[in-house]
């Protein structure tokens, strides 16, 4: 089955404003930012370094709070959520994945994978069996006992994903997930997030510098100066 995003806004900003203090000053990096992503959407945020996209990210994420305005995920007001809500909601609702895979070294890909659901109750059993699966999805299947260090870029990112899914979040943030990978491992990781948006409905938010990666997601949204500057659909 291939879902669509329903048009009902999931995720919403409205007049966010975010800045960061330099000594004495406040230097914005949002005056007024507005934003609404459909659930079941893949969206790739694009612009020039500098322009706010990590700064986004992190909002979305809920490891930062906006200085001002409103966003909601859901039914999450998460500018008027204290820290720690914030990070139990992240741990509950979203998986990250980052440009240089974030993984532990000293465990193996399946270890690494199982991570998140050790914050939850799940028995022993039922853990890795969930850790097996999620590894087949992202075609490493019977690699779970390998360490990061003996696999490609593009196997390690998997695992990354692997990590990112394993506790079924609705949102998926990608942080540059393409950055560190050649074209075909790179191609590999998109034809894997385009899978999970279209066949499993992940909503997908990809901060991408990389224009051929833009076009797997369903729309690309450009930043620039502190807002978006154009959008265009994807065919
Ligand atoms: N912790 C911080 N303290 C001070 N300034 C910051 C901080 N984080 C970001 N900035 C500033 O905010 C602006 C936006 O930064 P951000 O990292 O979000 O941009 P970006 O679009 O992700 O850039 P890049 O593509 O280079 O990663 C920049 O001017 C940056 O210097």
């Amino acid at each position: 089955m291939t879902t669509t995003p329903d048009l009902t806004p999931w995720i919403t900003l409205q007049g966010v404003r975010k800045g960061f203090r330099i000594g004495t000053e406040t230097v914005p990096v949002f005056s007024g930012l507005d934003l609404t992503i459909p659930r079941g959407d893949f969206v790739a945020i694009m612009g020039p370094s500098g322009s706010g996209k990590s700064t986004l990210l992190n909002m979305l994420a809920g490891i930062d709070s906006p200085d001002g305005g409103t966003l909601q995920i859901g039914g999450a007001r998460l500018d008027s959520m204290g820290e720690s809500a914030r990070s139990a909601w992240r741990a509950h609702n979203m998986g990250i994945v980052f440009q240089f895979y974030n993984l532990l070294p000293m465990l193996t890909a399946a270890e690494n994978v199982e991570l998140p659901l050790l914050l939850k109750p799940i028995a022993a059993g039922d853990r890795r069996a969930r850790v097996e699966k999620v590894l087949e999805l992202v075609g490493l299947a019977g690699r779970g006992r390998q360490y990061p260090a003996l696999m490609s870029g593009g196997q390690q990112q998997r695992v990354g994903i692997a990590r990112a899914i394993v506790t079924d979040p609705a949102l998926l943030l990608c942080d540059e997930p393409t950055g560190d990978l050649d074209r075909k491992s790179a191609d590999d990781v998109l034809d894997m997030l385009r899978f999970l948006n279209r066949e499993l409905g992940k909503t997908i938010v990809m901060v991408t510098h990389d224009p051929q990666a833009a076009t797997h997601a369903r729309r690309t949204l450009h930043l620039d100066k502190g807002q978006f500057v154009e959008e265009r659909k994807a065919a």
